[in-house]
């Protein structure tokens, strides 16, 4: 259920006679095994790790279009040409994939829970790369210890609230209800906060459970450039209620265009630069303690067109994350 990573997922164009200045990121990656002992991070070093979620299985359940399985390898494939601009003592990690395989869900989620949970206590900030949105309930198990004494906020850019009750099986759509489950029992708030929502991706009984569980939400019209003061404000006073952020991008919140790889496909999603601005008023505030992409299909992709959207996100915010 898990594979380690190898050099073969980073490859890319290579500048030779430009020597360091020509470093791009599958140049600069290291590979960790997660199926050995792992060093601590140098604490010297600000060390983030990729890991993947090979997993469509909660998509399928959730009666989508199937193919996410593939996308930590075309993300990986979109990062690996990045030009390198990270000072010395960032260092990026890949820590391999977790595989979900005969449909088992909730072993895999437990897995990548295990591998998460590893990252964090060896000092490693997680980058984890979806999967369909059963991704996220997995990366939740890896931060759970983490955030016992410490109040969790969960951000999700996504089109949908994915809080469809798991009564009969989880899947892509039960994510955020199976945490505020979990939370609850843990007799922690469940501070939860869905950015890009659509009224009509949304039936009224999933806006009948956010409202029960004091959801906040806004409207993918209201996700716009245009007011960005509003929305720095309002991600501000959510930041200022909790210890600690874990923020999980579900590849749908992007309109078509934009993001055209993905099961449930969004005519009025947002555009790009008004998510990266909150995402790295986020990563800049030093309460971030985790990230995911999530639902990417290679296979309905155009031109890697959102493997290219999500691998340039995740480069933007390691850019800003960095620094603090
Ligand atoms: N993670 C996906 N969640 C959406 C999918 C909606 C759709 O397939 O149209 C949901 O369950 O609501
Ligand atoms: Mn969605
Ligand atoms: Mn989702």
């Amino acid at each position: 259920m898990y594979k380690p990573a190898t050099k073969e997922a980073w490859k890319g164009r290579i500048d030779k006679q430009d020597g360091e200045l020509g470093l791009r990121w599958h140049q600069a990656v290291h590979l960790l095994d997660l199926g050995n002992e792992i060093p601590q991070a140098d604490p010297g070093e600000v060390a983030f790790a990729f890991i993947g979620f090979c997993c469509d299985e909660g998509v399928r359940r959730n009666q989508g279009r199937v193919g996410a399985v593939a996308a930590p390898g075309a993300l990986r494939g979109a990062m690996a040409s990045f030009a390198h601009h990270l000072p010395e003592q960032t260092k990026l990690y890949d820590a391999g994939d977790v595989l979900c395989t005969n449909g088992n869900l909730e072993e895999a989620q437990e897995q990548l829970g295990k591998k998460v949970a590893l990252l964090l206590q060896k000092g490693y900030r997680p980058l984890v790369l979806g999967g369909g949105h059963e991704t996220a309930y997995g990366h939740f198990l890896g931060f759970e210890k983490e955030t016992e004494n410490v109040q969790l906020g969960i951000l999700n850019f996504d089109a949908h609230f994915d809080l469809r009750s798991y009564a009969q099986q989880a899947s892509s759509g039960t994510p955020f209800l199976q945490m505020a489950d979990r939370l609850q029992d843990q007799g922690q708030l469940f501070k939860y906060k869905v950015l890009g929502l659509q009224e009509h991706g949304n039936t009224q009984v999933l806006f009948k459970t956010a409202d029960e569980l004091g959801v906040a939400y806004t409207f993918a019209n209201h996700v716009q450039y245009h007011f960005l003061p509003q929305l720095l404000q309002d991600l501000e006073a959510f930041l200022k209620e909790v210890e600690a952020v874990y923020i999980t991008i579900d590849l749908d919140v992007f309109a078509a265009a934009y993001a055209p790889g993905v099961s449930a496909v969004n005519a009025l999603g947002l555009q790009p630069e008004v998510v990266l601005e909150l995402l790295k008023f986020v990563a800049g505030s030093g309460k971030l303690l985790s990230i995911d992409i999530a639902e990417l299909n290679p296979s309905l992709d155009i031109d890697n067109r959102t493997a290219k959207l999500g691998a340039a996100i995740l480069y933007q915010v390691v850019g800003e994350w960095q620094k603090v």
